[in-house]
């Protein structure tokens, strides 16, 4: 440290990002009396409560409830002018989102948090800067999260990302997602019971790589019924602007093809946020997926900093528990010079499309690539009683147990109320519970839990 610092401008921790992971590490490190400064470029709160999970699963329900009143439409239920009324709901998801920076930064100054306004640049290993004031801590935590892929075909800069969707005033009819991943499956599902005609282009030779593809063929049917329409296969070579809209270029199989929409929406992945900390001078590595770090999520290269949550490069997936559990264990690790290491076992994780398909441990294939000896436990549940009750007409779960342990490796599920019924298998798998003792322990009668047992 050659600057002299003020005594406003040292902390024992500073942590850059007020999402999920930056507020969870923070608290954490100031409820055991360390003095500590977190920073954000934008109001508090981070990806996952302004700009992702809550407000997208807000919009849902408004599309859960045309989706169930049409499954309905024959069964006494009259859907008849029955809409959704965007902006509406769009109001009612600000009703939730416009309150959370104030309740998250007042809840941050409760524990005796330094609450910083603007971007953190790097100036030295343990320094940086915010709107021109340097700070400097023996301890800081990179916690920035990430920001959509950068796109390189001509006309890219047409594109609106999963936060200007999130907060679109109007639902136009003609929508196109590049990418078939998670944010354009689930905003897709949304847009298509909101009255809009989405379609999702991915390059790759099947959507949602990351999940089960026999359950996946059964979401794409079930989206189809819906109005989703998905092309695989499929590269983006360009997107015109025109008076009635965008010209979307495709080619599909050596084949050129042109689609006009009103929108086209970017859900093609995202990458760590890291390109406005200068981590060269801060001597911090990082790569494409992220800050290098060590297992217990310190730098490879400076000691002082740490990384958690989409930023940081482990092997985790980039979801809100994921960066919740590594904040925490960074935050005991520099709070006690600890190694402490992640646990990433059974973390549980859903679509969320109508119905959401979910996933837990192992896929059959890299269980099977693992050598080990599975029974696939399949069953169609599409006209199971659960099922029927809401009118749907699709639905299957994949479990897989272990034959030597009668563990289960992996559950994979599609179908209404399943990713609460995910949390049940995923606390099985983690403290190690048999699929026969899961069998055996009762469920409330007629509850999405009670399903558990038949299909084990
Ligand atoms: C549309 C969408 C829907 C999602 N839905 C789900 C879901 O249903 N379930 C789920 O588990 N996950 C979901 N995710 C993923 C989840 O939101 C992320 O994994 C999670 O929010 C990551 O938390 P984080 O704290 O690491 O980063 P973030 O919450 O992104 O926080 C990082 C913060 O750092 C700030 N920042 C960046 N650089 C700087 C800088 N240099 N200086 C100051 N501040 C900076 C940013 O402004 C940001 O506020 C979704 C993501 C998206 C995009
Ligand atoms: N429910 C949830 O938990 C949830 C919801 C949304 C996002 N997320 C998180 O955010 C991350 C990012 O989500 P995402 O949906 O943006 O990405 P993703 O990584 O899930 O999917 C991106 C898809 O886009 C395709 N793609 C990339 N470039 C393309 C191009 N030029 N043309 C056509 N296809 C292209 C890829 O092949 C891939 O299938 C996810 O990995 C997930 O961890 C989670």
């Amino acid at each position: 440290m050659t600057k002299k610092y003020e005594e406003h401008e040292k902390y024992d921790l500073i942590v850059i990002g007020a999402g999920m992971a930056g507020i969870a590490a923070a608290t954490k490190c100031a409820s055991q009396g360390w003095r500590v400064a977190i920073v954000d470029s934008l109001p508090y709160g981070g990806t996952c409560a302004l700009r992702g999970c809550d407000p997208k699963k807000i919009l849902r329900r408004g599309a859960e409830i045309l989706d169930a009143a049409h499954l309905m439409g024959d069964k006494g239920i009259d859907e008849g002018g029955l809409s959704v009324n965007w902006a509406q709901l769009m109001k009612h998801k600000h009703g939730f989102t416009d309150g959370v920076p104030t309740s998250m930064e007042d809840d941050l100054k409760a524990h005796g948090v330094q609450t910083l306004h603007g971007t953190a640049v790097f100036t030295g290993p343990t320094e940086v800067e915010v709107s021109g004031v340097g700070y400097h801590a023996p301890k800081i935590l990179i916690a920035t999260g990430a920001t959509p892929a950068p796109l390189d075909f001509p006309g890219h800069e047409h594109l609106i990302d999963s936060t200007a969707f999130l907060n679109l005033e109007s639902l136009p009819p003609r929508v196109l997602f590049v990418g078939g991943g998670f944010v354009s499956f689930e905003f897709a599902h949304i847009a298509a019971r909101a009255g809009s005609r989405p379609i999702i282009i991915d390059r790759g030779p099947r959507p949602l790589k990351s999940f089960d593809p026999d359950l996946v063929d059964l979401l794409i049917r079930r989206g189809t019924q819906a109005g989703v329409d998905v092309q695989s296969g499929t590269s983006i070579t360009g997107v015109e602007k025109v008076p009635a809209g965008y010209q979307v270029h495709l080619e599909q199989q050596g084949v050129a093809a042109m689609i006009e929409v009103d929108l086209v929406v970017h859900g093609a992945g995202r990458l760590p946020d890291l390109s406005r900390l200068d981590l060269e001078a801060g001597g911090v590595a990082y790569g494409p997926r992220g800050i290098d770090v060590t297992a217990d999520l310190q730098s490879v290269t400076n000691s002082a900093v740490y990384a958690a949550g989409d930023a940081a490069d482990t092997q985790g997936m980039p979801l809100t528990p994921v960066a919740v559990v590594e904040a925490k264990v960074a935050a005991s690790n520099i709070l006690k010079s600890g190694n402490a290491v992640p646990d990433y076992a059974a973390t549980p994780t859903a679509v969320f499309t109508i119905p959401e398909l979910v996933r837990v441990g192992a896929l059959e294939n890299e269980a099977r690539s693992r050598g080990m000896d599975i029974d696939v436990r399949y069953t169609d549940t599409s006209r199971w009683f659960s099922q029927y009750r809401v009118g749907e007409t699709a639905g299957a779960a994949k479990i897989l147990v272990d034959r030597s342990t009668d563990l289960i490796v992996g559950a994979h599920l599609f179908g209404h109320g399943y990713a609460e019924l995910v949390n049940t298998i995923s606390l099985a798998m983690k403290y190690g519970l048999t699929a026969r003792e899961l069998r055996s322990s009762p469920a409330v009668y007629p509850s999405i839990a009670s399903d558990l047992g038949s299909m084990l």
